[in-house]
């Protein structure tokens, strides 16, 4: 069933365009463990959430593009392996038969810097250490991948502005002797970790500038970023220190119709007060032996279907189209 504009809704029509959908990997070659709050992890297991994933895109035959929502690798990962534990998990990636689009997270930086891991993710990066980029995979949609590494503890050289910048702001406002504890810290104020991070000022104008450019040029506008930007949808410490400021920006236009992101494990769902759907999605590494968690999207001009697989729970976000 087409729209009056010739594009295509939900409910009985063919989706504009298709694509998969798997976040933190987290592989590494070591046993099962689990994290610091004790949920188990299951590091060799996710490589076979993964391949389990890639077939059954393949199989799809509908599917233009897969996204991962970052950390490829877990930190836990033997350093002397980092390298080729990327490159194994990017090589199990190269199996799906179309372009598969990366963003980084913290536990890709525990791993290697930047510099190492922007190529290997294939992450168009300008002047090598950018990792915020876009793609149209139709004239009516338009994704924004972001950085939500930008400012951050981690991943940057020790002496980098933006290394000593983010350790500025977790030292005022996070009082513990380890950045990762939110011990003490109450409400919202528990994201401040350095475990997350923030998105820098250039970002922060990039993504006015192609909010703009999308209103312009009626595009509807898919945000992805390894870390959520609202509570409603994930728990407190996971989110992104400045999610408010980046909410800002993105409030300002009436492009951005949804909002994907990683890190939180168990995955949640929310519609912010503007009306943008926030879905963070459930992670591979905590799939038992034999269970997973994958999926695809299929996109329409009013909705995007997510058909989850196993622990990726299927979800229905219904937009206005305009
Ligand atoms: N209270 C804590 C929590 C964590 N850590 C250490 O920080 C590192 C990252 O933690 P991890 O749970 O592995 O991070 P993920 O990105 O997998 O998951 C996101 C969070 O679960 C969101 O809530 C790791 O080295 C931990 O040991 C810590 O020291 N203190």
């Amino acid at each position: 069933m087409g729209s009056a504009n010739g594009l295509t809704n939900g409910r009985g029509g063919h989706p504009l365009f298709s694509f998969g959908v798997i976040t933190d990997v987290q592989y590494a070659d070591i046993p099962n463990g689990h994290s610091f709050l004790g949920v188990p992890r299951f590091y060799r297991h996710s490589m076979l959430v993964l391949q389990r994933a890639v077939k059954s895109w393949n199989n799809n035959k509908n599917l233009n593009f897969a996204i991962h929502f970052g950390d490829i690798v877990d930190g836990k990962c033997p350093k002397d392996q980092s390298l080729n534990a990327v490159k194994k998990v990017v090589g199990e990636f190269e199996n799906f038969k179309g372009p598969v689009y990366h963003m980084i997270g913290n536990h890709c930086l525990y791993n290697l810097p930047r510099d190492k891991l922007l190529p290997l993710l294939k992450i168009p990066n300008l002047d090598g250490s950018r990792a915020y980029y876009e793609f149209s995979p139709a004239p009516g949609y338009r994704f924004v991948l972001l950085d939500g590494y930008d400012i951050s503890a981690i991943g940057w050289p020790h002496d980098h502005p933006k290394t000593l910048e983010a350790l500025k702001f977790l030292r005022e406002r996070n009082p513990n002797s380890d950045k990762n504890s939110p011990n003490g810290l109450e409400g919202l104020d528990r994201r401040f970790l350095m475990f997350n991070g923030a998105v820098g000022e250039e970002q922060m104008e990039w993504l006015d500038s192609v909010l703009r450019d999308a209103t312009n040029m009626k595009q509807k506008v898919v945000v992805c970023c390894h870390l959520p930007l609202d509570p409603g949808a994930s728990s407190q410490e996971p989110l992104l220190w400045n999610y408010d400021e980046v909410m800002d920006v993105i409030h300002r236009y009436d492009c951005v119709k949804v909002c994907l992101a990683g890190h939180d494990h168990e995955g949640g769902h929310s519609i912010d007060s503007h009306g943008i759907h926030h879905r963070v999605l459930e992670a591979a590494l905590e799939c038992p032996p034999g269970t997973d968690a994958f999926g695809y999207i299929e996109v329409y001009d009013n909705m995007l279907s997510l058909v989850g697989t196993d622990r990726m729970k299927s979800t229905n976000i219904h937009f206005n189209p305009y």
